[in-house]
């Protein structure tokens, strides 16, 4: 109903605040915009579910976010690719994964300090009701 609206209004609101900082943050450049296809051509045979941050903003306005955890599951995604396509010990393969720890890390921090569980528990609620 339309209580349900507003949570997941509110949620829509703090997942497009979270992602728009991380997408400020220089560190994070190379996870801004999917993997170049043409610069990359075996991405897609190794990486099975590519993710990044402009694919999140959209997946928000797409209302494709019930939950924090929905969320998560593909933020989680954009640093595990990276460190699955970036696994030697050059120096190009280590600083990329070293990025996708802080992302990992980041989002993290983010979340234990400003989601309230309460909230999140509501979206789970309206996410089992539906
Ligand atoms: C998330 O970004 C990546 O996984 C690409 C893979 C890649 C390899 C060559 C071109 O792009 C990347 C970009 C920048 N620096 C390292 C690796």
């Amino acid at each position: 109903e339309e209580q349900e609206e507003d949570v997941l209004r509110e949620l829509r609101l703090f997942l497009r605040n979270v992602t728009e900082r991380l997408a400020l943050d220089r560190r994070f450049k190379a996870f801004t915009k999917p993997v170049d296809i043409e610069e990359v051509p075996d991405y897609l045979m190794v990486i099975r579910k590519p993710m990044d941050l402009s694919t999140l903003l959209t997946n928000i306005d797409q209302h494709k976010y019930v939950t924090v955890r929905e969320f998560m599951s593909d933020t989680d995604l954009i640093w595990q690719n990276a460190l699955e396509y970036n696994p030697d010990s050059d120096p190009m393969d280590r600083h990329i994964r070293h990025r996708a720890c802080a992302l990992k890390d980041t989002v993290r921090a983010i979340i234990r300090d400003e989601l309230d569980e309460d909230f999140e528990r509501v979206c789970e609620e309206i996410r089992e009701s539906r």
